[in-house]
């Protein structure tokens, strides 16, 4: 669906703030949604990095000056230690016309309305690298932001994948189940497809079933709704191959190096 139908998304410019893996992942996105590519802004101070989305006629530049003004929805996607001189550049650029977006982990909607004025609006938005694919998951956060800024930002991130909106007080934990989670989930398919080299696939075939299946597992539960378990129950035969694999991968600890996993990339953020 082209974002143009509702809100006239495609008549507002976004500038993206720090063109890095996540700030690319969302302009790709956004072109495949087809977003005017001459209305996406997106900027990095190693400009030459972005030659590929340049070559897209998206408007490439290090002036982060020049991106806040030419657009109407700003989404910084920097390093959390490099937002604060960032924003000082751009203080007086900044109107509440604007409608902005932090997509920036581990920095707070209080840590960003404190270099800004009073009246700028804030909605944070904590997507994954799917963006790049119309398949992120994200979660959405804000506490003074207008209810048409939300509906703009969620139409924003509606077209990248899902959304789904939460109290600010779990964005840590939205970072590390939604944004930190694709890493976990591909080290599983490289597993996957390592176990799959050694009982016999080359790796592209190996890869192809892999991900092909950790897909359908995914739909299984999106699709049905169904807990994980009543779909393993569907798979493991009484005495059969796939519960005597699922046992012995428990008893290495698998569930449990995850959950612990997972509390160790919380910890980290929140020390
Ligand atoms: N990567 C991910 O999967 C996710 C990341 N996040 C969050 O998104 C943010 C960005 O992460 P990520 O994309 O991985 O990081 P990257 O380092 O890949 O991207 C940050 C970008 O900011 C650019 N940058 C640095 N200084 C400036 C400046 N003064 N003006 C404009 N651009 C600048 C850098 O480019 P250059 O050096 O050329 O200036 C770099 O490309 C982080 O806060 C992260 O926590 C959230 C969810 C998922
Ligand atoms: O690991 C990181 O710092 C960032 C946060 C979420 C994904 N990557």
């Amino acid at each position: 669906m082209p974002l143009s139908i509702n809100i006239n998304m495609n008549q507002d410019t976004i500038a993206i703030i720090g063109g890095g893996n996540l700030g690319k992942s969302i302009a790709q996105g956004l072109l495949k949604q087809n977003y005017n590519p001459e209305q996406i802004y997106v900027t990095r101070t190693k400009v030459e990095l972005l030659a590929d989305l340049k070559a897209e006629n998206v408007q490439t530049t290090s002036d982060n000056v020049l991106a806040v003004k030419e657009a109407k929805i700003l989404i910084f996607a920097l390093k959390p230690y490099r937002i604060e001189a960032v924003l000082k550049q751009l203080t007086s650029h900044i109107t509440p016309d604007h409608l902005v977006i932090s997509v920036i982990s581990d920095f707070s909607i209080e840590q960003f309305t404190k270099s800004l004025a009073p009246t700028i609006q804030i909605v944070r938005a904590m997507p994954n690298t799917a963006a790049a694919i119309g398949e992120s998951m994200t979660c959405l956060a804000s506490k003074n932001a207008s209810a048409e800024n939300i509906a703009k930002t969620k139409f924003i991130f509606d077209a990248l994948g899902e959304t789904i909106e939460i109290d600010e007080s779990l964005m840590d934990a939205a970072t590390v189940l939604g944004a930190c989670g694709i890493a976990y989930a591909l080290r599983f398919i490289r597993a996957m497809i390592q176990g799959g080299i050694e009982i016999g696939f080359d790796a592209k075939t190996a890869t192809k079933i892999a991900s092909q299946t950790v897909k359908g597992a995914s739909e299984l539960l999106l699709q049905n709704g169904n807990h994980p378990e009543e779909e393993i129950d569907k798979v493991t035969t009484p005495k059969g191959c796939t519960i005597a694999g699922l046992n012995e991968m428990e008893h290495q600890g698998f569930s449990s190096s995850l959950i612990k996993g997972i509390k160790t990339s919380i910890e980290t953020i929140q020390k």
